[in-house]
């Protein structure tokens, strides 16, 4: 890919838990405000790769990975980063929301404050990430409230908010929609579409429909690596491996 139609990528990255190696030789460039799902059966390293480039595994004493994790052009681990500046350039949104339990304020301010964000600015930054989270109207004014009160699908919303708060420049999705009900999965993908136009975002989903709903591109992994990727029509009707065609048409996974 022609490198200004890349934010993301890995280059020829294998990761080891122990012995044991779960992503083997991957090669893949996220294009910049494009979604990208990653799909694939249980097991085969889609989390794995997708904290690898949030730095997740540094607390891991026995993962190691080689080869290069690159944020435009510059090496995630060469040193050169510390973990939080990692995570502020690339937000994560996780499986089950995870809001903290402290008001719903509180839990786009706690992250403005570890990053030094002036007092000043705050509020504004608060109410415009709930905006672009399309949870303002709903929250507006129960802002003192603890999160944790909130319904499944409100705190998911609630934590895009709290990353898109930092201004990432990608934000990664490990099945966010997995623990919730059809509406508000459907919100869900809908802020995802229209949060592409500010940021290059990268799902993982084993839910084959809403890959094709939101994804403009789709990567399928099986054991560690990369079999396929491509744009997601084309991935889907009209898979180059036969790998891919069984796991889309769903018989396996
Ligand atoms: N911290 C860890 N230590 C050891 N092994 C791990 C660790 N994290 C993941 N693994 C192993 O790595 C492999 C890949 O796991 P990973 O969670 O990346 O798969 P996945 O494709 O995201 O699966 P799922 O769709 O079920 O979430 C699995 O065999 C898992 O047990």
């Amino acid at each position: 890919m022609n490198n200004d139609l890349v934010k993301l990528s890995a280059e020829s990255v294998n990761l080891w838990f122990g012995s044991k190696q779960v992503l083997k030789n991957i090669n893949i460039d996220f294009a910049p405000n494009q979604v990208t799902a990653l799909i694939g059966p249980s097991g085969c390293g889609k989390s794995t790769l997708l904290r690898a480039f949030n730095r997740m595994h540094d607390l891991s004493p026995d993962a190691r990975i080689e080869g290069k994790l690159v944020l435009e052009g510059q090496d995630l681990y060469d040193g050169h980063f510390s973990a939080t500046q990692v995570r502020r350039r690339i937000g994560m949104v996780f499986q089950k929301a995870n809001p903290f339990p402290k008001s719903i304020y509180e839990n786009i301010n706690y992250g403005l404050k570890i990053n030094d964000i002036p007092k000043a600015e705050r509020k504004g930054i608060i109410e415009n990430a709930l905006k672009e989270s399309y949870i303002w109207d709903e929250l507006k004014t129960e802002l003192d409230k603890p999160a944790t009160r909130l319904s499944g699908g409100q705190q998911q919303r609630l934590c895009i908010a709290r990353a898109v708060a930092l201004r990432p420049e990608v934000i990664l999705m490990d099945e966010p929609c997995s623990a919730l009900d059809p509406l508000s999965t459907l919100k869900i993908e809908e802020l995802i579409v229209k949060l592409k136009k500010d940021y290059t975002i990268v799902i993982v989903t084993h839910n084959m429909q809403q890959a094709q709903r939101v994804a403009d591109k789709t990567v399928f992994m099986y054991l560690g690596e990369v079999i396929e990727e491509g744009e997601t029509k084309e991935l889907f009707n009209n898979p180059k491996n036969e790998l891919t065609g069984n796991y889309v048409k769903g018989r396996f996974g």
